[in-house]
Protein backbone atom coordinates (compact mmCIF):
# COMPACT_ATOMS: atom_id res chain seq x y z
CA UNK A 1 0.00 0.00 0.00
CA UNK A 2 1.33 3.10 -0.52
CA UNK A 3 1.56 6.46 1.48
CA UNK A 4 -1.52 8.10 0.72
CA UNK A 5 -2.21 12.14 1.01
CA UNK A 6 -3.57 12.49 -1.87
CA UNK A 7 -7.98 13.12 -1.41
CA UNK A 8 -9.38 9.84 -2.46
CA UNK A 9 -13.06 11.57 -2.38
CA UNK A 10 -15.11 14.01 -1.33
CA UNK A 11 -16.94 12.77 1.84
CA UNK A 12 -13.49 11.60 3.67
CA UNK A 13 -10.69 13.93 2.83
CA UNK A 14 -12.75 17.50 2.76
CA UNK A 15 -12.98 19.27 5.80
CA UNK A 16 -16.04 20.41 5.02
CA UNK A 17 -16.82 17.22 3.66
CA UNK A 18 -16.16 15.45 6.68
CA UNK A 19 -18.10 17.90 8.57
CA UNK A 20 -21.43 17.47 6.26
CA UNK A 21 -20.90 13.85 6.81
CA UNK A 22 -20.99 13.64 10.40
CA UNK A 23 -24.51 15.51 10.71
CA UNK A 24 -26.08 13.73 8.16
CA UNK A 25 -24.84 10.47 10.25
CA UNK A 26 -25.71 11.71 13.70
CA UNK A 27 -29.46 10.97 14.18
CA UNK A 28 -28.79 7.56 12.54
CA UNK A 29 -25.78 7.02 14.89
CA UNK A 30 -27.37 8.30 17.88
CA UNK A 31 -29.75 5.84 17.63
CA UNK A 32 -27.36 3.00 16.38
CA UNK A 33 -24.15 2.98 18.70
CA UNK A 34 -25.84 2.98 22.37
CA UNK A 35 -27.41 -0.15 21.05
CA UNK A 36 -24.19 -2.28 20.36
CA UNK A 37 -22.60 -4.35 23.01
CA UNK A 38 -19.63 -2.38 23.00
CA UNK A 39 -20.88 1.13 23.86
CA UNK A 40 -19.17 1.75 27.06
CA UNK A 41 -21.77 4.70 27.87
CA UNK A 42 -24.42 2.52 28.68
CA UNK A 43 -27.74 4.08 30.53
CA UNK A 44 -26.88 7.93 29.49
CA UNK A 45 -28.33 8.95 25.67
CA UNK A 46 -26.09 10.26 23.08
CA UNK A 47 -26.65 13.90 22.27
CA UNK A 48 -24.22 14.31 19.39
CA UNK A 49 -20.99 13.28 17.97
CA UNK A 50 -17.26 15.45 17.21
CA UNK A 51 -15.38 13.92 14.04
CA UNK A 52 -11.98 12.62 14.96
CA UNK A 53 -10.52 11.35 11.59
CA UNK A 54 -13.03 10.14 8.87
CA UNK A 55 -10.84 7.90 6.48
CA UNK A 56 -12.46 6.20 3.13
CA UNK A 57 -10.93 2.91 3.25
CA UNK A 58 -13.19 2.10 -0.53
CA UNK A 59 -14.41 5.17 -1.97
CA UNK A 60 -18.01 5.64 -1.40
CA UNK A 61 -19.15 6.48 -5.29
CA UNK A 62 -22.74 6.63 -6.70
CA UNK A 63 -22.66 3.29 -8.00
CA UNK A 64 -23.33 -0.33 -7.52
CA UNK A 65 -19.39 -1.38 -5.30
CA UNK A 66 -19.61 -1.01 -1.69
CA UNK A 67 -17.89 1.88 0.00
CA UNK A 68 -16.25 1.50 3.34
CA UNK A 69 -15.66 4.54 5.60
CA UNK A 70 -13.36 4.37 8.71
CA UNK A 71 -14.69 6.96 11.45
CA UNK A 72 -13.26 8.34 14.65
CA UNK A 73 -15.89 9.58 16.58
CA UNK A 74 -16.54 10.74 19.88
CA UNK A 75 -19.61 10.44 21.87
CA UNK A 76 -20.85 13.45 23.43
CA UNK A 77 -23.56 12.32 26.79
CA UNK A 78 -24.29 15.24 29.05
CA UNK A 79 -24.69 14.31 32.67
CA UNK A 80 -21.53 11.93 32.54
CA UNK A 81 -18.76 11.59 34.97
CA UNK A 82 -17.27 14.82 32.63
CA UNK A 83 -19.86 16.93 34.17
CA UNK A 84 -17.58 16.80 37.46
CA UNK A 85 -14.38 15.84 36.22
CA UNK A 86 -13.64 17.62 32.39
CA UNK A 87 -12.61 14.37 30.81
CA UNK A 88 -12.92 13.81 27.05
CA UNK A 89 -16.13 11.93 25.48
CA UNK A 90 -15.36 8.43 25.15
CA UNK A 91 -13.85 7.73 21.15
CA UNK A 92 -15.07 5.23 18.97
CA UNK A 93 -14.05 3.56 16.02
CA UNK A 94 -16.99 2.80 13.64
CA UNK A 95 -16.68 1.24 10.36
CA UNK A 96 -19.58 1.94 8.39
CA UNK A 97 -20.74 0.49 4.99
CA UNK A 98 -22.36 2.38 1.73
CA UNK A 99 -24.31 0.68 -0.62
CA UNK A 100 -27.24 1.83 -2.64
CA UNK A 101 -29.26 -0.73 -0.84
CA UNK A 102 -28.87 -3.65 1.02
CA UNK A 103 -28.78 -6.91 0.20
CA UNK A 104 -30.96 -9.87 2.33
CA UNK A 105 -28.30 -11.35 4.00
CA UNK A 106 -27.31 -8.03 4.96
CA UNK A 107 -30.91 -6.95 6.14
CA UNK A 108 -29.61 -6.65 10.53
CA UNK A 109 -26.35 -4.94 9.89
CA UNK A 110 -28.81 -1.59 8.72
CA UNK A 111 -27.45 1.55 10.55
CA UNK A 112 -30.15 3.71 8.54
CA UNK A 113 -30.52 5.99 5.82
CA UNK A 114 -28.84 9.86 6.04
CA UNK A 115 -31.85 11.75 4.54
CA UNK A 116 -28.89 14.84 3.64
CA UNK A 117 -24.93 15.60 3.19
CA UNK A 118 -22.85 13.76 1.11
CA UNK A 119 -24.14 9.68 1.51
CA UNK A 120 -28.30 11.12 0.88
CA UNK A 121 -30.31 8.24 -0.82
CA UNK A 122 -27.55 5.85 0.34
CA UNK A 123 -27.74 2.71 2.65
CA UNK A 124 -25.54 2.54 5.90
CA UNK A 125 -24.35 -0.10 7.68
CA UNK A 126 -22.41 -1.99 9.79
CA UNK A 127 -19.24 -3.04 7.49
CA UNK A 128 -17.71 -5.88 9.25
CA UNK A 129 -20.48 -8.11 8.61
CA UNK A 130 -20.25 -7.46 4.68
CA UNK A 131 -17.55 -9.82 3.38
CA UNK A 132 -16.25 -8.13 0.86
CA UNK A 133 -15.81 -4.97 3.08
CA UNK A 134 -14.40 -7.01 5.93
CA UNK A 135 -11.86 -8.36 3.38
CA UNK A 136 -10.56 -4.83 2.80
CA UNK A 137 -9.44 -4.51 6.18
CA UNK A 138 -7.13 -7.69 5.77
CA UNK A 139 -5.69 -6.38 2.58
CA UNK A 140 -5.05 -3.22 4.34
CA UNK A 141 -3.06 -5.67 7.14
CA UNK A 142 -0.90 -7.79 4.55
CA UNK A 143 0.88 -4.49 3.19
CA UNK A 144 2.08 -1.96 5.51
CA UNK A 145 1.65 1.67 4.74
CA UNK A 146 -0.22 4.74 5.29
CA UNK A 147 -3.88 6.23 4.46
CA UNK A 148 -4.71 9.29 5.97
CA UNK A 149 -4.66 9.40 9.52
CA UNK A 150 -4.16 5.58 9.46
CA UNK A 151 -0.84 3.30 9.65
CA UNK A 152 -0.92 -0.39 8.99
CA UNK A 153 2.05 -2.75 10.29
CA UNK A 154 3.29 -6.00 10.06
CA UNK A 155 5.13 -8.04 12.58
CA UNK A 156 8.42 -8.99 10.79
CA UNK A 157 8.91 -12.09 8.86
CA UNK A 158 4.99 -12.43 8.82
CA UNK A 159 3.10 -13.71 5.96
CA UNK A 160 -0.54 -12.89 5.73
CA UNK A 161 -1.89 -14.64 2.65
CA UNK A 162 -4.51 -13.12 0.44
CA UNK A 163 -8.32 -14.48 0.36
CA UNK A 164 -9.31 -15.89 2.98
CA UNK A 165 -12.99 -15.74 3.33
CA UNK A 166 -13.89 -13.46 6.21
CA UNK A 167 -16.59 -14.04 9.21
CA UNK A 168 -17.41 -11.97 12.07
CA UNK A 169 -17.37 -13.70 15.78
CA UNK A 170 -20.66 -13.90 16.98
CA UNK A 171 -19.82 -14.16 20.73
CA UNK A 172 -20.61 -11.58 22.93
CA UNK A 173 -17.70 -9.22 23.30
CA UNK A 174 -16.16 -5.62 24.20
CA UNK A 175 -15.13 -5.16 20.95
CA UNK A 176 -15.60 -6.46 17.58
CA UNK A 177 -13.68 -9.07 15.89
CA UNK A 178 -13.39 -11.14 12.33
CA UNK A 179 -12.46 -14.33 11.39
CA UNK A 180 -10.53 -14.90 8.28
CA UNK A 181 -10.71 -18.41 6.94
CA UNK A 182 -9.79 -19.92 10.16
CA UNK A 183 -6.22 -18.85 10.34
CA UNK A 184 -6.77 -15.10 11.40
CA UNK A 185 -8.37 -13.13 14.00
CA UNK A 186 -8.91 -9.21 13.74
CA UNK A 187 -9.53 -7.71 17.28
CA UNK A 188 -11.03 -4.19 16.80
CA UNK A 189 -11.09 -2.23 19.63
CA UNK A 190 -14.37 0.36 20.01
CA UNK A 191 -13.77 2.98 22.35
CA UNK A 192 -10.16 3.86 21.72
CA UNK A 193 -7.70 6.50 23.22
CA UNK A 194 -4.08 7.70 22.83
CA UNK A 195 -1.75 4.90 23.87
CA UNK A 196 -0.48 1.34 22.79
CA UNK A 197 -3.19 -0.96 24.20
CA UNK A 198 -1.98 -3.22 26.00
CA UNK A 199 -3.41 -6.26 24.12
CA UNK A 200 -1.19 -5.28 21.48
CA UNK A 201 1.39 -3.93 23.68
CA UNK A 202 2.01 -7.45 25.92
CA UNK A 203 1.41 -10.20 23.45
CA UNK A 204 4.20 -8.53 21.11
CA UNK A 205 6.34 -8.67 24.01
CA UNK A 206 5.87 -12.17 24.87
CA UNK A 207 6.06 -13.18 21.68
CA UNK A 208 9.14 -11.56 20.93
CA UNK A 209 10.93 -13.36 24.04
CA UNK A 210 9.82 -16.09 22.51
CA UNK A 211 6.71 -16.96 24.49
CA UNK A 212 4.20 -19.42 22.84
CA UNK A 213 1.78 -18.80 25.41
CA UNK A 214 -0.36 -16.57 23.26
CA UNK A 215 -1.29 -16.09 19.62
CA UNK A 216 1.74 -13.60 18.41
CA UNK A 217 0.13 -10.35 16.62
CA UNK A 218 1.08 -10.57 13.15
CA UNK A 219 -0.13 -6.80 12.03
CA UNK A 220 -2.23 -4.23 13.59
CA UNK A 221 -3.09 -0.60 12.78
CA UNK A 222 -3.01 2.59 14.38
CA UNK A 223 -4.18 5.70 13.71
CA UNK A 224 -2.66 9.39 14.72
CA UNK A 225 -5.33 12.17 14.06
CA UNK A 226 -3.19 14.89 15.24
CA UNK A 227 -0.27 13.67 13.08
CA UNK A 228 3.22 12.43 14.03
CA UNK A 229 2.47 14.03 17.56
CA UNK A 230 0.86 13.25 20.20
CA UNK A 231 0.24 9.14 21.51
CA UNK A 232 -0.96 6.67 18.75
CA UNK A 233 -4.40 5.17 19.12
CA UNK A 234 -4.30 1.41 18.54
CA UNK A 235 -7.20 0.43 16.55
CA UNK A 236 -6.53 -3.25 15.80
CA UNK A 237 -4.33 -6.16 16.13
CA UNK A 238 -4.23 -9.05 13.67
CA UNK A 239 -3.44 -12.68 15.58
CA UNK A 240 -3.46 -16.46 14.79
CA UNK A 241 -6.72 -17.66 15.51
CA UNK A 242 -7.03 -20.94 17.13
CA UNK A 243 -9.21 -23.33 15.43
CA UNK A 244 -11.09 -25.57 18.25
CA UNK A 245 -10.83 -23.88 21.16
CA UNK A 246 -12.39 -24.08 24.15
CA UNK A 247 -12.17 -21.50 27.00
CA UNK A 248 -11.28 -22.05 30.42
CA UNK A 249 -15.08 -21.26 31.60
CA UNK A 250 -16.31 -23.88 29.36
CA UNK A 251 -14.03 -26.63 30.20
CA UNK A 252 -14.91 -26.00 34.06
CA UNK A 253 -18.73 -25.82 33.48
CA UNK A 254 -18.23 -28.96 31.62
CA UNK A 255 -16.09 -30.21 34.11
CA UNK A 256 -18.50 -29.61 36.93
CA UNK A 257 -21.91 -31.11 34.91
CA UNK A 258 -19.67 -34.45 34.96
CA UNK A 259 -18.31 -34.19 38.34
CA UNK A 260 -15.05 -34.61 36.76
CA UNK A 261 -11.42 -33.74 38.03
CA UNK A 262 -10.38 -30.47 36.96
CA UNK A 263 -7.27 -30.53 38.65
CA UNK A 264 -4.68 -31.15 36.48
CA UNK A 265 -5.88 -28.16 34.28
CA UNK A 266 -6.13 -25.96 36.57
CA UNK A 267 -2.29 -26.63 38.25
CA UNK A 268 -1.28 -26.42 34.03
CA UNK A 269 -3.11 -23.11 33.95
CA UNK A 270 -1.35 -21.76 36.93
CA UNK A 271 1.87 -22.85 35.29
CA UNK A 272 0.95 -20.84 31.99
CA UNK A 273 0.08 -17.67 34.15
CA UNK A 274 3.58 -18.22 35.99
CA UNK A 275 5.05 -18.64 32.63
CA UNK A 276 3.18 -15.63 31.24
CA UNK A 277 4.62 -13.20 34.16
CA UNK A 278 8.15 -14.70 34.34
CA UNK A 279 8.69 -13.77 30.48
CA UNK A 280 7.07 -10.04 30.87
CA UNK A 281 9.32 -9.37 33.77
CA UNK A 282 12.08 -10.31 31.89
CA UNK A 283 10.91 -8.04 28.93
CA UNK A 284 9.32 -5.18 30.49
CA UNK A 285 10.23 -3.00 33.42
CA UNK A 286 9.54 -4.24 37.11
CA UNK A 287 9.19 -1.66 40.08
CA UNK A 288 9.53 -1.91 43.85
CA UNK A 289 6.60 -1.58 45.69
CA UNK A 290 6.74 0.19 48.77
CA UNK A 291 4.73 2.24 51.43
CA UNK A 292 3.86 4.80 49.53
CA UNK A 293 3.04 2.54 46.26
CA UNK A 294 0.69 0.23 48.71
CA UNK A 295 -0.95 2.86 50.28
CA UNK A 296 -1.93 3.90 46.63
CA UNK A 297 -3.04 0.42 45.54
CA UNK A 298 -5.33 0.46 49.22
CA UNK A 299 -6.82 3.85 48.18
CA UNK A 300 -7.64 2.83 44.79
CA UNK A 301 -9.48 -0.72 46.17
CA UNK A 302 -11.47 1.87 48.72
CA UNK A 303 -12.61 3.91 46.03
CA UNK A 304 -13.75 1.89 44.10
CA UNK A 305 -15.53 -0.17 46.51
CA UNK A 306 -17.03 3.47 47.42
CA UNK A 307 -18.17 3.98 44.01
CA UNK A 308 -19.82 0.29 43.31
CA UNK A 309 -21.48 1.18 46.71
CA UNK A 310 -22.93 4.00 45.80
CA UNK A 311 -24.60 2.16 42.24
CA UNK A 312 -25.36 -1.38 44.57
CA UNK A 313 -27.05 -0.64 47.57
CA UNK A 314 -26.11 -5.06 48.56
CA UNK A 315 -22.79 -4.10 48.82
CA UNK A 316 -23.34 -1.49 51.81
CA UNK A 317 -23.67 -3.22 54.94
CA UNK A 318 -20.01 -4.97 54.24
CA UNK A 319 -18.54 -1.58 53.30
CA UNK A 320 -16.52 -1.47 57.06
CA UNK A 321 -15.39 -4.79 56.61
CA UNK A 322 -14.09 -4.69 53.13
CA UNK A 323 -12.19 -1.34 53.57
CA UNK A 324 -10.28 -3.04 56.63
CA UNK A 325 -9.61 -5.67 53.84
CA UNK A 326 -7.80 -3.02 51.44
CA UNK A 327 -6.35 -1.13 54.56
CA UNK A 328 -4.18 -4.33 55.33
CA UNK A 329 -2.63 -3.72 51.73
CA UNK A 330 -1.45 -0.30 53.61
CA UNK A 331 -0.45 -1.86 56.79
CA UNK A 332 2.07 -3.95 54.67
CA UNK A 333 3.78 -0.81 54.08
CA UNK A 334 5.44 -0.78 57.47
CA UNK A 335 6.54 -3.97 57.43
CA UNK A 336 9.78 -2.61 55.83
CA UNK A 337 9.48 -4.88 53.32
CA UNK A 338 9.16 -4.62 49.61
CA UNK A 339 7.38 -6.32 47.08
CA UNK A 340 7.44 -6.02 43.50
CA UNK A 341 4.95 -4.69 40.11
CA UNK A 342 5.43 -5.40 36.84
CA UNK A 343 3.10 -5.90 34.13
CA UNK A 344 0.33 -8.28 34.05
CA UNK A 345 -2.71 -9.58 32.23
CA UNK A 346 -5.02 -7.30 34.49
CA UNK A 347 -8.34 -8.75 33.66
CA UNK A 348 -7.69 -12.63 33.39
CA UNK A 349 -10.29 -15.13 34.25
CA UNK A 350 -11.58 -18.65 32.88
CA UNK A 351 -12.47 -16.46 29.69
CA UNK A 352 -9.18 -15.74 28.80
CA UNK A 353 -7.24 -19.00 28.71
CA UNK A 354 -7.68 -20.90 25.44
CA UNK A 355 -6.75 -24.78 24.70
CA UNK A 356 -7.82 -26.89 22.08
CA UNK A 357 -8.57 -30.55 23.60
CA UNK A 358 -5.21 -31.18 25.94
CA UNK A 359 -6.40 -29.06 28.72
CA UNK A 360 -2.62 -29.09 30.11
CA UNK A 361 -1.56 -26.61 27.21
CA UNK A 362 -3.38 -23.35 27.46
CA UNK A 363 -3.43 -20.18 25.67
CA UNK A 364 -3.85 -16.97 26.79
CA UNK A 365 -5.53 -14.09 25.26
CA UNK A 366 -7.32 -10.51 26.08
CA UNK A 367 -4.09 -8.55 27.77
CA UNK A 368 -6.30 -5.33 27.45
CA UNK A 369 -6.97 -5.15 31.00
CA UNK A 370 -10.42 -3.75 32.27
CA UNK A 371 -11.13 -1.79 29.39
CA UNK A 372 -13.37 1.10 31.10
CA UNK A 373 -10.05 1.99 33.14
CA UNK A 374 -7.75 4.44 31.13
CA UNK A 375 -4.98 3.20 29.12
CA UNK A 376 -1.92 4.62 31.16
CA UNK A 377 -3.59 3.28 34.27
CA UNK A 378 -3.82 -0.10 32.53
CA UNK A 379 -0.17 -0.16 31.56
CA UNK A 380 1.20 0.42 34.96
CA UNK A 381 3.40 -1.94 36.72
CA UNK A 382 0.95 -4.04 39.05
CA UNK A 383 1.31 -7.07 41.03
CA UNK A 384 1.41 -10.40 39.88
CA UNK A 385 -1.04 -11.73 42.58
CA UNK A 386 -3.71 -9.39 40.59
CA UNK A 387 -4.02 -11.62 38.01
CA UNK A 388 -3.93 -14.43 40.32
CA UNK A 389 -6.94 -13.99 42.06
CA UNK A 390 -8.73 -13.18 38.75
CA UNK A 391 -8.58 -16.90 38.26
CA UNK A 392 -9.42 -17.42 41.31
CA UNK A 393 -12.61 -15.96 41.49
CA UNK A 394 -13.38 -17.28 38.13
CA UNK A 395 -13.41 -20.76 39.77
CA UNK A 396 -15.55 -19.24 42.80
CA UNK A 397 -17.70 -17.90 39.67
CA UNK A 398 -18.01 -21.65 37.91
CA UNK A 399 -19.12 -23.22 40.89
CA UNK A 400 -21.72 -20.55 41.97
CA UNK A 401 -22.72 -20.62 38.63
CA UNK A 402 -23.18 -24.86 38.68
CA UNK A 403 -25.08 -25.14 41.98
CA UNK A 404 -27.23 -22.27 41.09
CA UNK A 405 -28.65 -24.24 37.92
CA UNK A 406 -27.75 -27.97 39.71
CA UNK A 407 -29.27 -26.76 43.53
CA UNK A 408 -28.51 -30.23 44.84
CA UNK A 409 -24.43 -30.41 43.92
CA UNK A 410 -23.97 -26.76 45.60
CA UNK A 411 -21.60 -28.68 48.45
CA UNK A 412 -20.06 -30.97 45.77
CA UNK A 413 -19.29 -27.29 43.48
CA UNK A 414 -18.03 -25.72 46.51
CA UNK A 415 -15.23 -28.48 47.02
CA UNK A 416 -14.06 -28.53 43.51
CA UNK A 417 -13.37 -24.96 43.35
CA UNK A 418 -11.41 -25.30 46.60
CA UNK A 419 -9.23 -28.39 45.05
CA UNK A 420 -8.89 -25.81 41.77
CA UNK A 421 -7.82 -22.97 43.54
CA UNK A 422 -5.18 -24.80 45.09
CA UNK A 423 -4.46 -26.84 42.32
CA UNK A 424 -3.95 -23.04 40.41
CA UNK A 425 -1.63 -21.99 43.35
CA UNK A 426 0.86 -24.58 43.15
CA UNK A 427 0.76 -24.76 39.37
CA UNK A 428 1.72 -21.52 39.68
CA UNK A 429 4.34 -21.92 42.67
CA UNK A 430 6.12 -25.11 40.65
CA UNK A 431 6.17 -22.85 37.49
CA UNK A 432 7.37 -19.41 39.48
CA UNK A 433 9.20 -20.52 42.74
CA UNK A 434 6.69 -18.44 44.94
CA UNK A 435 3.38 -19.76 46.09
CA UNK A 436 1.10 -16.88 45.77
CA UNK A 437 -0.78 -18.20 49.16
CA UNK A 438 1.66 -16.95 51.05
CA UNK A 439 0.63 -13.44 49.65
CA UNK A 440 -2.22 -13.83 51.69
CA UNK A 441 -3.16 -10.27 52.69
CA UNK A 442 -2.45 -8.93 49.05
CA UNK A 443 -4.32 -12.11 47.81
CA UNK A 444 -7.40 -11.53 49.72
CA UNK A 445 -7.55 -7.66 48.80
CA UNK A 446 -7.22 -8.11 45.36
CA UNK A 447 -10.29 -11.14 44.99
CA UNK A 448 -11.73 -8.75 47.16
CA UNK A 449 -11.54 -5.67 44.87
CA UNK A 450 -12.49 -8.23 42.22
CA UNK A 451 -15.13 -9.39 43.47
CA UNK A 452 -16.26 -5.95 44.02
CA UNK A 453 -15.83 -4.49 40.56
CA UNK A 454 -17.96 -7.66 39.54
CA UNK A 455 -20.87 -6.84 42.00
CA UNK A 456 -20.50 -3.80 39.79
CA UNK A 457 -20.42 -5.47 36.44
CA UNK A 458 -23.07 -7.49 37.23
CA UNK A 459 -25.51 -4.78 38.80
CA UNK A 460 -24.99 -3.53 35.41
CA UNK A 461 -24.90 -6.28 32.53
CA UNK A 462 -26.51 -9.31 33.96
CA UNK A 463 -28.89 -8.95 37.37
CA UNK A 464 -29.50 -12.18 37.66
CA UNK A 465 -25.95 -12.95 38.36
CA UNK A 466 -25.40 -10.48 40.90
CA UNK A 467 -25.87 -13.24 44.05
CA UNK A 468 -22.81 -14.80 42.60
CA UNK A 469 -20.40 -11.95 43.43
CA UNK A 470 -22.40 -11.36 46.25
CA UNK A 471 -21.75 -14.83 47.99
CA UNK A 472 -17.96 -13.99 47.55
CA UNK A 473 -18.50 -10.50 49.33
CA UNK A 474 -19.97 -12.36 52.08
CA UNK A 475 -16.96 -14.72 52.29
CA UNK A 476 -14.45 -12.54 52.10
CA UNK A 477 -16.13 -9.75 54.39
CA UNK A 478 -15.65 -13.17 56.90
CA UNK A 479 -19.06 -12.05 58.46
N1 LIG B 1 -6.57 -16.20 18.89
C1 LIG B 1 -7.81 -16.69 19.07
N2 LIG B 1 -8.16 -17.91 18.61
C2 LIG B 1 -9.41 -18.40 18.79
N3 LIG B 1 -10.40 -17.71 19.36
C3 LIG B 1 -10.11 -16.49 19.83
C4 LIG B 1 -8.81 -15.91 19.72
N4 LIG B 1 -8.83 -14.67 20.26
C5 LIG B 1 -10.08 -14.49 20.70
N5 LIG B 1 -10.85 -15.57 20.45
C6 LIG B 1 -12.29 -15.72 20.75
O1 LIG B 1 -12.87 -14.45 20.70
C7 LIG B 1 -13.50 -14.12 21.94
C8 LIG B 1 -13.35 -12.64 22.22
O2 LIG B 1 -11.98 -12.28 22.28
P1 LIG B 1 -11.45 -11.22 23.32
O3 LIG B 1 -10.04 -10.91 22.99
O4 LIG B 1 -11.72 -11.73 24.72
O5 LIG B 1 -12.37 -9.97 22.97
P2 LIG B 1 -13.10 -8.90 23.90
O6 LIG B 1 -12.01 -8.15 24.63
O7 LIG B 1 -13.83 -8.05 22.93
O8 LIG B 1 -14.03 -9.65 24.85
C9 LIG B 1 -12.81 -15.01 22.95
O9 LIG B 1 -13.63 -15.30 24.04
C10 LIG B 1 -12.51 -16.26 22.14
O10 LIG B 1 -13.65 -17.09 22.11
O1 LIG C 1 -15.61 -9.51 28.43
P1 LIG C 1 -14.41 -9.24 29.30
O2 LIG C 1 -13.32 -10.24 29.13
O3 LIG C 1 -13.94 -7.82 29.20
O4 LIG C 1 -14.88 -9.46 30.87
C1 LIG C 1 -16.10 -8.96 31.39
O5 LIG C 1 -17.10 -9.93 31.24
C2 LIG C 1 -16.88 -11.18 31.94
C3 LIG C 1 -18.09 -12.07 31.72
O6 LIG C 1 -18.14 -12.46 30.40
C4 LIG C 1 -16.72 -10.91 33.44
O7 LIG C 1 -16.31 -12.13 34.08
C5 LIG C 1 -17.09 -12.59 35.16
O8 LIG C 1 -17.91 -13.66 34.69
C6 LIG C 1 -17.18 -14.79 34.19
C7 LIG C 1 -18.20 -15.84 33.79
O9 LIG C 1 -19.03 -15.37 32.77
C8 LIG C 1 -16.24 -15.35 35.26
O10 LIG C 1 -15.44 -16.41 34.71
C9 LIG C 1 -15.31 -14.26 35.75
O11 LIG C 1 -14.50 -14.75 36.80
C10 LIG C 1 -16.14 -13.08 36.25
O12 LIG C 1 -15.28 -12.01 36.62
C11 LIG C 1 -15.59 -9.92 33.66
O13 LIG C 1 -15.50 -9.63 35.06
C12 LIG C 1 -15.90 -8.64 32.87
O14 LIG C 1 -14.81 -7.73 33.00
Amino acid sequence: MSDSSSPRAAVATRESGGAALLRSLTPLLTEWLPRQRWFAGKGRPVSGFTLVAVTELLPCTSGAAPGLLHLLVRAQQPGGPEQTHPVPADCYQLLLGVRPALPPPLAGSLIGHPVDGPLRGRTVYEALHDPRLAAVLLERLRSPGRLGPLRFQRERGTVIPTGLPPRPLSVEQSNSSVVYGDRYILKLFRRVSPGVNPDLELPLALARAGSDRVPAPAAWFEARPGGEVGEPMTLGVLQPFLPGTSDGWQLALRSLAAHGDFTGAAWALGQAIAEVHTTLAEALPVTALRRRQLEFIASGMNERLEAAAASVPALRPYRGRLHAVFNAVADLGHSGRAWSAQRIHGDLHLGQALCAGRTDRWSIIDFEGEPARPIAERRRPQPVVRDIAGILRSFDYAACQHARVSSGDARWAREWAEKNRDAYCSGYADASGSDPRDEDVLLRAYETDKAVYEVLYEARHRPAWLAIPMSAIHRLADV
